[in-house]
């Protein structure tokens, strides 16, 4: 197969370039800063990017350090030396004296002017971009149920997700969504909401983060808005709330969000959250808002297994108008661990690459373009980091993993940390062993053996396991 990059309006560099800043930059800085830009093109090696206005000058100066390691990281460093920022009234004139288009370099992530930032009709532009936030807009467009790959993992909650899309407030209320990063929460619930909004053109929408349903309200008390803050979220048909865990020890973001969920549950509209653990987990929540969460359908979506990850390769692929060898997949899916976020990564680096260099993707290809994307996922991980993360989790001292102590509490997380240092290093089981204060070689294999069994029947271990693995990868 060979490799066209046929999805330039996908594949630009700077779509790319977005593509691994948004993982980086808070939601709504990415938002209201980020997400208006356009990749205007590429003239030497310099990049030009088309931004609303002036006030968004000082992008390149804000993140021009993440600007250029997205750069890097995406292999992309010997075609773009710098980007340069530019407003549709800086182009036109230029474009007009030179009968051609040939934007006028107004600021450049690598050589940052030091003139006004402040130009034009600068307002119009943030405004839109900030407080557009009722409509269909907030929704990424690629987050489809149909772009969804199901897997044993996610199907319970996808079923949930689309019982919830096809009657909305009928079929549970909330719809509470949890699991580890980037497992696609925030996809279900996009996919929600287009999905009622394709059903029902006229509901009112609102996908809201937590971080962000906190910062409005500190600035709606601050400048006395609380009535208009109200207004807008207790009056929408379906409120979808991600990060739930961000209002943990916010009280008073908490009391606003209880009554705004009273009012949605009186008023029969849908609630939907998502969180990186179940309601009871949720430390420093006040208990009547932790009840209010189950009392809809509590959906968990596990790390999808090598099959799910080859199609969610596929299916990303797809998107990208790129066909994927099934070689270069399983290389893929099976080097990249459990986050799809990830395994996303190295596949939009993958298509960037052979874009850049012309090259067809083979797994030769992709095994040296990969490399150091593969090589900083399974970086060593040392037996001391596994014993102080395993402790931390479960509240207790590394000294007491290793002591002679065989009660309940302590020989569980002993033979998860056992588990997990035979599964993350290539350390033997004696040497495992010599680790946990000198026990025998027989009684890590036991551990592990047990663990494993544990993983299968018990889904709150298999969290635990699932998270610990996250924090140390
Ligand atoms: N089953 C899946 N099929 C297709 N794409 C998926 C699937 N799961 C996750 N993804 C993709 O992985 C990326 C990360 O997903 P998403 O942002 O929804 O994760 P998340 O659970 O909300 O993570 P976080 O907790 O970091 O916010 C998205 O691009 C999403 O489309």
């Amino acid at each position: 197969m060979s490799f066209v990059p046929t999805a330039t309006a996908v594949l630009n560099p700077w779509t790319l370039i977005l593509g691994a800043l948004e993982k980086k930059i808070n939601r709504q800085s990415f938002e209201t800063w980020l997400k208006p830009t356009r990749h205007s093109h590429v003239a030497g090696k310099t990049l030009y990017v088309r931004i609303p206005s002036g006030e968004f000058q000082h992008i390149g100066d804000r993140y021009a350090d993440l600007i250029q390691e997205a750069i890097d990281n995406l292999g992309l460093a010997e075609e773009i030396e710098s980007v340069t920022f530019t407003t549709p009234a800086q182009e036109e004139p230029k474009r007009r004296e030179d009968g051609g288009f040939a934007p006028v370099p107004s600021h450049s992530s690598n050589a940052p002017s030091s003139g006004s930032r402040r130009q034009g009709a600068a307002a119009t532009g943030v405004e839109q971009a900030r407080f557009d936030w009722n409509s269909a807009s907030q929704l990424n467009p690629r987050y489809q149920f149909d772009a969804f790959v199901i897997g044993s993992g996610n199907q319970f909650a996808m079923a949930a997700a689309q019982a919830v899309a096809e009657r909305p407030s009928k079929a549970y209320n909330p719809l509470f969504l949890y699991g580890g990063v980037g497992m696609g929460k925030t996809h279900l619930m996009h996919a929600i909401g287009h999905d009622v909004k394709r059903r029902q053109p006229h509901a009112s929408i609102s996908y809201v983060s937590g971080e962000k349903f906190t910062n409005e309200m500190i600035n709606s008390v601050r400048y006395d808005k609380m009535t208009s803050f109200r207004d807008r979220f207790r009056t929408v048909d379906v409120l979808l709330i991600d990060d739930i865990q961000f209002l943990a020890g916010k009280e008073r973001t908490q009391e606003e969000f209880f009554h705004t969920f009273n009012a949605l549950h009186e008023g029969m509209k849908q609630i939907v959250i998502a969180s990186d653990r179940p309601p009871k987990e949720l430390a420093d929540f006040e208990d009547r808002l932790r009840s209010r969460f189950e009392w809809g359908l509590i959906a968990d979506i596990q790390p999808p297994d090598l099959e799910t990850k080859v199609a969610i390769l596929q299916k990303k692929a797809e998107s990208e108008h790129t066909q994927l060898p099934t070689d270069v997949a399983l290389f893929i899916a099976s080097n990249v661990r459990t986050n799809v976020r990830e395994l996303e990564g190295a596949l939009v680096r993958l298509i960037a690459w052979c874009g850049m260099h012309g090259v067809e993707i083979t797994l030769a290809v992709t095994q040296q373009c990969l490399k150091q994307f593969i090589d900083t996922q399974v970086r060593k991980i040392s037996i001391e980091a596994i014993q102080r993360a395993v402790a931390e989790q479960f509240g207790m001292r590394v000294a007491e993993l290793k002591q002679k102590n065989n009660s309940r509490q302590i020989v569980v997380p002993r033979q998860i940390a056992m588990y997990l240092a035979k599964q993350l290093t290539e350390a033997s089981l004696p040497e495992i062993g010599r680790q946990f204060g000198g026990k025998h070689h027989t009684t890590v294999m036991h551990s592990i053996a047990k663990i494993d069994e544990h993983r299968r029947s018990d889904k709150d271990m298999n969290r635990t396991i699932n998270k610990l693995m996250e924090t140390l990868g």
